[in-house]
């Protein structure tokens, strides 16, 4: 009973404020770049019509592509989880004259590894044509990591996307995301770098009816 309690709060704790928080970074910043929320809004007329109350259905997510280049452009820039803990097992030689000895701390920060320009040229500037296939094939691995990767690569990562999806859909179609308070900027000021990365004093964003 221990574990599968454990189980489910690690499920419930690691997959609500990361994908709650990840739709508000999506909202924000589709707020200051207006030309990319209608091109989002293009995608969803061509799968829904001019319909906005239908629910999303399974078949509906994989026709989403745009949508899931800005997610995934927003998890770049403001990835929930900024940081990475690991111990060594062994001595790792990292090939450059240093060795990582065995049994020390390692955190690895998505949020420096994100913006590093040799993977990301000018990497404060969102655009989600950085994932698409022609502009992503050949990207180091683990130069994009969200979600993590190896052994313990998040057991939600597909799942989430999924709600991601679904939820902007639902939003977007009848709202337009008009404006953070303060700006992205100002958000990013906030930061709390804790487990969750997000603004203290968490979102105000407008949204007007469609
Ligand atoms: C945008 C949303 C999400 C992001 C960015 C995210 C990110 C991550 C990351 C980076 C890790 C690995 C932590 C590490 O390296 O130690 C992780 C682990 C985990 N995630 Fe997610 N996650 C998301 C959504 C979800 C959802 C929706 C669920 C479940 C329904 C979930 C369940 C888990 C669990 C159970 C682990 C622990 C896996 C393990 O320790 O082996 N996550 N997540």
């Amino acid at each position: 009973m221990d574990d599968i309690l454990g189980e489910i709060s690690s499920i419930a704790g690691a997959g609500a404020e990361t994908t709650s928080s990840t739709c508000c970074f999506v909202l924000a910043l589709l707020c200051e770049h207006q030309h990319i929320q209608e091109k989002v809004l293009e995608e969803q007329k061509v799968i829904f019509g001019e319909d906005i109350q239908r629910p999303v259905t399974r078949d509906d997510l994989p026709q989403m592509i745009y949508l899931e280049q800005v997610i995934k452009e927003t998890l770049r820039l403001y990835s929930p989880l900024s940081f990475h803990y690991r111990q060594t097992v062994d001595n790792v030689d990292l090939g450059n004259g240093y060795v990582l000895l065995a049994g020390i701390p390692v955190i690895v920060t998505a949020y420096l590894t994100h913006r590093n320009p040799e993977y990301f040229p000018d990497p404060e500037r969102f655009d989600p044509d950085r994932f698409l296939p022609e502009n992503s094939t050949g990207r180091h691995p683990y130069s994009y990591i969200p979600f993590g990767l190896g052994r313990r690569l998040c057991v939600g990562h597909n799942y989430a996307m999924m709600e991601t999806k679904t939820i902007l859909s639902t939003v977007l179609r009848k709202y337009r995301a008009c404006a953070v308070e303060g700006g992205i900027r100002a958000l990013e000021k906030s930061f709390r770098f804790g487990l969750i990365q997000k603004p203290v004093q968490g979102f105000r964003i407008s949204l007007v009816p469609r």
